[in-house]
């Protein structure tokens, strides 16, 4: 059969999304690491799914497939390309719009300018939430990465995230720590991790390697994670630029218990179909 989809990105990190409110389509784990190669494929980072929602009070679920085929919680950049995703195909005419994800509501809102605003939900810290294995909660968990005592925080976001303090993110070891933070056996469901830099108390540079991809050029929970964490540890404001390799997000968070919003950009690149 023949499937549209578009390809999007918010700040380089970059999706196959899919409409399946006027689709109909079956992509397995297999099926999704082909169409995620960046050679053999169509190439993208996650691959977004719209479907109608399951409940009357949400206007579309949202499903989340990372490169590796695995399927996940949450994603930043993709909630705001999803936003314009439904809007350019008049899958709805709002510019509230609430969303199920398999990690929680979000409540998308686009600008007239086109950049989109996300209620990202509240962080959670219990190592039971993240998962992480841990006998008590924290704002630093010391693991044993082969041999070397590594000191990170980790929180929730709906998805699981590590974030670490470098001086320098150009010089962070994102290629070689990442990917044995990702998989440590502590983080059950394993993790993605991100590099902090502290430029000031409104501003950091980060790096991350995504669970289930590597590093991207943005992550947008990542960014949201790196600024709960830096908040509550006394590090940072309550407003925040997060400068990642691929552009900058704005980040919100008054604290505990409240949601972390994040506001960036969504940017279409063009529409394909592909036989599955
Ligand atoms: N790799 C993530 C999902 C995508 C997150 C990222 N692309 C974002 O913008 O938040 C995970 O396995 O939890």
């Amino acid at each position: 059969m023949m499937l549209h989809f578009t390809k999007m990105h918010g700040l380089g990190n970059d999706f196959m999304v899919v409409d399946l409110v006027t689709q109909r389509a079956r992509l397995d784990s297999e099926r999704i690491r082909a169409l995620a190669d960046r050679r053999f494929g169509i190439g993208f980072d996650q691959l977004l799914l719209v479907e109608p929602p399951s409940r009357p009070d949400m206007d579309f679920r949202y499903r989340i497939f990372n490169a590796d085929g695995s399927e996940v919680e949450n994603c930043g950049n993709g909630a705001r390309c999803f936003a314009r995703f439904v809007l350019d195909q008049r899958l709805t005419a709002r510019r509230e719009i609430a969303v199920q994800t398999a990690g929680g509501n979000l409540v998308l809102k686009v600008a007239e300018d086109g950049r989109v605003r996300v209620d990202m939900g509240a962080p959670r810290f219990a190592p039971g939430d993240i998962p992480l294995t841990a006998d008590d909660e924290r704002h630093a968990y010391t693991l044993d990465v082969d041999g070397e005592a590594v000191t990170m925080d980790a929180l929730s976001m709906g998805n699981p995230h590590a974030v670490i303090d470098v001086d320098n993110v150009d010089q962070a070891p994102v290629s070689t720590l990442g990917p044995r933070i990702e998989a440590h056996p502590r983080f059950p469901r394993r993790v993605n991790v991100g590099f902090m830099e502290v430029v000031s108390r409104q501003s950091v540079r980060l790096r991350v390697f995504e669970r289930g991809v590597g590093e991207t050029l943005a992550c947008g929970t990542g960014a949201c994670a790196a600024v709960v964490s830096g908040i509550r540890r006394g590090l940072l404001d309550q407003h925040v630029d997060v400068t990642l390799p691929g552009g900058t997000l704005s980040i919100e968070w008054a604290g505990p218990g409240q949601s972390v919003i994040m506001t960036g950009p969504a940017e279409r690149v063009f529409d394909g179909r592909i036989v599955i």
